[in-house]
Parts: structure tokens; C-alpha cells; sequence
């Protein structure tokens, strides 16, 4: 199902749970402003290239928006809209003061080198600096993106509006980039996986889980989660696919991965075909890397009892009602990814106050916010009844709608 009939599906779902006046459930969905951007760059052969950027500015009742840029071939206008959608009820979940914002171009980053790289962001960040800043738009890192790329920006922004670290985040330490932001998405999967299995009486500690993504996500995920006693058991990235019913050493994978940028090749397990990760024999599948993946074709065939959206939107409306039938819990991504968002705000709080934490402050506020997250997701399931989707959907949506009505919209 396409991202963006997926994602205005479950929020209308929410607002109908929701009782949300009609009129302000149609602005809520119509983003703010959508930039489409043509970024040509000479390449280091000397031909020039062109490329397509975008940047949706979803919502800003709360704050300013805010939302990573994603550098990948599937990159459409369609999909960086529900991206953008998703960061608005993402940023509210996580009641931190911001709306909502995505931004892609479409490239396959491993096709350019890094000076291309570096040019086609700064033409990228030439075209919209006067769209985003501080206090209106602040990007981060996501797929294909990451603290280099956010330097690049912050030095391009920085020619035109004097100096500005708080522009983007996500960025490396030297830069004013926050001890535990490389990490965060991750350690929130962590955090939030914690309190989702304590809801149900378990731990981390002894259960099987398989990893789709192998990149800073899913990286940081099956490191945490195999620190805590959780075996890993199958692992994929665009290379291929390994499994090892023993549990896969992620220590030397992570090494592996380093030396050869990929898990194929990997000798501590046996190589599988890569779509067959998402059904493995596993208790919690954790899809992080693209969206779309578990769909009708594959729902039932998935044999994990939880289902850990690190990825954004990997999951289509039609394979929830499957998997919901089936009796798989699903933590949704707008709570289980949003450690990332969450530690770049504390980023942009230290920039603005020119303060840096130190990391265990960094570990302990994100675990406190996830940990919140939760809670709150879950009475919202308890007032409407509902699945962990439509409660953390309810509880974004909600907070923004008030937040707009406050500030004066009226139908
Ligand atoms: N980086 C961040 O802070 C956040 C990222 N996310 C989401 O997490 C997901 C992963 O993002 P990152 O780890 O940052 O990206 P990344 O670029 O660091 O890693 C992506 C990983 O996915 C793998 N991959 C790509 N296509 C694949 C395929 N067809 N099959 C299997 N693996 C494939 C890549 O090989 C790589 O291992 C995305 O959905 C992103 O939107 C969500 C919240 C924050
Ligand atoms: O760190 C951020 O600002 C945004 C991260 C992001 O793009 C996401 O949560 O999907």
C-alpha cells in the first residue's frame, strides 16, 4: 500500500476514536508547505547530474518542525508526505516541542563518492536554507544520511545566516553534535522493547529476536538488546541475510560489518535469502530499514509473537488486522524509533543553551521520555479501547489538535 494512504488511514482511524470536529481533522492532514527541489551537481568525471530533493514541512501547532533526510533511490513525494505526517505525531508522542518534517533526495548513496555527496547536499541546503532553521525547521539524519552530511548542511546554512549549530542535528560531537545521539535510535528501541515485554511479564534476557536493517538502527539495536542477554538470531542488510539459531556474535558482526559494509560474507551464522528474515522463527522481529515490508503477502507467514517498528511505517493497515488476528503485539514506530528524535531535541536544547550533558544525563532523560511514552500510549489503549497503534496515534494526534485549537484555529 502506498506510505501516504497508509499513514492518512491510521490517522483518520484516530480521529474518528478521537471525535475530532471534521474540518480540523482535513487541516491536520494537509501538510504546511511541500519544497521540491532539482539539485544538479557536476560529477568527478565531469558530467553533471541531476537529483530530486524534497522537504514537507507537515505541521508546527507545537513547535518548530522537525524530521531527518533520507538519501535513497525510492525516495517520492508520496512517501517523504507520511514520513513528514509520521514526525508530527512522532515529536507529540514523545511530548517534545516540535512538529513535523521529512525530507529526502533521490540518489542511492553508495553510488557517489563522497565529494559528490558533499556537493549535491550543499546545492540540496542552497535551495531550501531559507525554509528551514532554528526555530522553524530542523533537519537530522535518517536513512543513507548522518553526522557528515549534517555538518555539510550546517556549514552551507551557516554561509548565509552567520554560524548556527541548532540547525540541524544529529551532527558530529565536534560540531556541538550530543554524546548518545549517534546511538539513540537504537537505545529507544531498547528502552521502549524494555516496556513493552515488562507490560507482559518478561524481560530481554533469553528471547530470540531477528533484525531486518543493519545500519544505525538496527546496528545499535541488536547491540544494546544482545548487551541485555536477547539473542540475536537473524540479521539482514541490503547485502544479504545471516541466521544462527545459537545466537549471532554481534560484537564480530559489527566488526564484519566495518570491514566489508555489509553482513554478507559473515562466517558466525548461515546465509539465508534476505526477504525471508521477516518470517524467521523468532519471538520479536524488529524491521528497521525500509517501510512497506510486512504486508498482506508475508502477515501470515510471520511467526514472532512482537512486532518492534524501528523502522518508520514498516508495517501496511492490512497485515496489522492480520497480524492483530493472529494475536502479534505491534509497539508502532511513532513511539518505538522516537528515542532519535527525542535525544536530538536534547541536541538542539544544549546548542541553544551552549551546554553539553554528558552522556549518562543523555541515557537516563531518553529512557525517562521513552519510558513515558509508554505509559501514556497505553492509557490512551485503556480510554478507547484500542491497539498500541491507535493509542499512540490518539495520543499524537490529540496533542496537536489541542495545541491548534489553542492557538486560535477555528473552522
Ligand atoms: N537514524 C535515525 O535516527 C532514525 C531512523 N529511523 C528509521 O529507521 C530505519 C533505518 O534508518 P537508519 O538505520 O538511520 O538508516 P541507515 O542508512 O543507517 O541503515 C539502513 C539499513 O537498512 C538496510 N537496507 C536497505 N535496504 C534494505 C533491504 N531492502 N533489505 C534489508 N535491509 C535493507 C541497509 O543495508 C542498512 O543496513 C528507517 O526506516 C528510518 O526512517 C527512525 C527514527 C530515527
Ligand atoms: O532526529 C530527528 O530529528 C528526526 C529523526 C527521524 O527522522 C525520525 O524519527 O524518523
Amino acid at each position: 500500500m502506498n506510505a501516504l494512504v497508509a499513514t492518512n488511514r491510521n490517522f483518520k482511524l484516530a480521529a474518528r476514536l478521537l471525535g475530532l470536529d471534521s474540518k480540523l481533522e482535513k487541516s491536520l492532514l494537509i501538510p504546511f508547505r511541500e519544497i521540491k527541489v532539482e539539485c544538479t551537481i557536476p560529477k568527478d568525471d565531469g558530467t553533471l547530474a541531476s537529483f530530486v530533493g524534497f522537504r514537507v514541512q507537515h505541521d508546527n501547532a507545537r513547535g518548530p518542525m522537525k524530521g531527518g533526510i533520507r538519501y535513497h533511490p525510492e525516495v517520492d513525494p508520496d512517501e517523504v508526505n507520511a514520513l513528514a505526517q509520521l514526525m508530527t505525531w512522532k515529536t507529540a508522542v514523545a511530548n517534545i516541542p516540535y512538529g513535523g518534517a521529512k525530507g529526502g533526495i533521490g540518489c542511492n548513496p553508495g553510488d557517489l563518492s563522497r565529494s559528490e555527496l558533499e556537493r549535491l547536499t550543499r546545492v540540496f541546503t542552497q535551495k531550501i536554507h531559507d525554509l528551514i532553521g532554528i526555530h522553524t525547521d530542523v533537519p537530522a539524519p535518517d536513512m543513507g544520511t548522518g553526522p557528515q552530511t549534517m555538518a555539510w548542511i550546517l556549514d552551507e546554512y551557516s554561509k548565509f545566516h552567520g554560524y548556527s549549530p541548532a540547525v540541524v542535528t544529529g551532527k558530529p560531537i565536534d560540531l556541538g553534535g550530543s554524546l548518545g545521539r549517534d546511538a539513540a535510535t537504537g537505545r529507544g528501541v531498547l528502552f521502549a522493547t524494555e516496556a513493552l515485554l515488562n507490560d507482559h511479564g518478561k524481560t530481554i534476557a533469553g528471547h530470540r529476536f531477528a533484525i531486518q536493517g543493519f545500519g544505525n538502527v538496527g546496528s545499535w539495536a541488536a547491540q544494546l538488546i544482545h548487551e541485555k542477554g536477547g539473542k540475536i538470531v537473524a540479521v539482514s542488510d541490503i547485502t544479504g541475510a545471516i541466521k544462527n539459531s545459537k545466537g549471532i556474535d554481534i560484537p564480530s558482526l559489527l566488526k564484519h560489518v566495518k570491514e566489508t559494509r555489509g553482513v554478507k560474507g559473515f562466517h558466525g551464522g548461515d546465509p539465508i535469502d534476505a526477504k525471508s528474515i521477516l518470517v524467521e522463527d523468532c519471538d520479536i522481529l524488529i524491521p528497521a530499514a525500509l517501510g512497506g515490508v510486512i504486508n498482506r503477502e508475508n502477515a501470515n507467514e510471520i511467526k514472532a509473537k512482537f512486532i518492534i517498528e524501528a523502522a518508520n511505517h514498516p508495517t501496511d493497515p492490512e497485515a496489522d488486522e492480520i497480524l492483530s488476528k493472529k494475536g502479534v503485539v505491534i509497539l508502532p514506530d511513532i513511539l518505538a524509533n522516537s528515542g532519535g528524535v527525542t535525544v536530538s531535541y536534547f541536541e538542539w536544547v544544549q546548542n541553544i543553551q551552549g551546554f553539553m550533558w554528558d552522556e549518562e544525563k543523555v541515557n537516563d532523560e531518553l529512557k525517562t521520555y521513552m519510558t513515558k511514552g509508554f505509559k501514556d500510549v497505553k492509557e490512551m489503549c485503556k480510554t478507547h479501547n484500542c491497539d498500541l497503534r491507535m493509542g499512540a496515534f490518539t495520543l499524537g494526534v490529540n496533542r496537536v489538535a489541542r495545541a491548534t485549537v489553542l492557538r486560535g484555529w477555528e473552522a
